[in-house]
């Protein structure tokens, strides 16, 4: 049974979706929520799903090994960041190489990069014009959004769209894809 170790700041629909796409597996299972913010929903998922869920420490996050350590006491196999908004640090990047993977609610390398989430995305590809937007899974280095692409999945974009309609059609994206590209990586 291999074990993953969701990071996630905000409402954790992907995350649910992942907990879901798992329950019941022989292959895998959610064994660990991390999370930044104490307001976050993802500790109401990891409630309800009864999967150990830790608020971080920012010190220790960003020095020392707590974290590294925390992972590799629960014999983590995969980190996947379901909207994390902090950056991991190298410490734990070296820690687990190609065993981190994030999903940016954008076509990578446009629209990446510090300042680069949730609604911010939505409203520069709007802003650009651009025919279409869609997801980029990835392996996570120590810079945001650098690193090798697993699977870059498209939507189109209308006149009509608006932050609010394009970030669902991404989202169905994300939802549909994200589950599958970790059950691929452990595999
Ligand atoms: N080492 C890495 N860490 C993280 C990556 C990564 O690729 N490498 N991806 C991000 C997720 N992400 C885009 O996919 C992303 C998240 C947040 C930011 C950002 O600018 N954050 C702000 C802080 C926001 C807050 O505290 O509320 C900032 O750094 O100033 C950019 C990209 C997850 N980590
Ligand atoms: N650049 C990082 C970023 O913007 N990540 C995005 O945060 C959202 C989390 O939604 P969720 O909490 O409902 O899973 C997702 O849309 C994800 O692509």
């Amino acid at each position: 049974m291999k074990n993953i170790a969701i990071f996630a700041s905000g409402a954790g629909t992907n995350a649910q979706k992942i907990i879901d796409h798992f329950r019941g597996s022989s292959l895998a299972k959610v064994s660990l929520i991390v999370s930044n913010k104490a307001e976050a929903g993802i500790f109401k998922i990891a409630a309800r799903e009864k999967i150990p869920a830790v608020l971080i420490d920012k010190e220790q996050f960003f020095r020392g090994d707590t974290y590294v350590k925390l992972l590799q006491e629960n014999n983590i196999d995969l980190v996947v960041l379901a909207g994390f908004l902090w950056k991991v640090p190298s410490n734990l990047v070296q820690a687990f190489p190609e065993r981190i993977i994030n999903i940016h609610p954008a076509l990578l390398p446009k629209y990446g990069g510090k300042g680069m989430y949730g609604h911010f995305v939505h409203e520069a590809v709007l802003a650009a014009g651009d025919a279409e937007s869609g997801i980029t899974i990835h392996f996570v280095n120590e810079k945001y959004d650098d690193g090798g692409v697993i699977l870059q999945e498209r939507c189109t974009i209308t006149p009509d769209d608006t932050p609010e309609t394009l970030a669902k059609k991404v989202q169905a994206l994300e939802h549909r894809w994200f589950p599958l590209i970790v059950e691929r990586l452990l595999s």
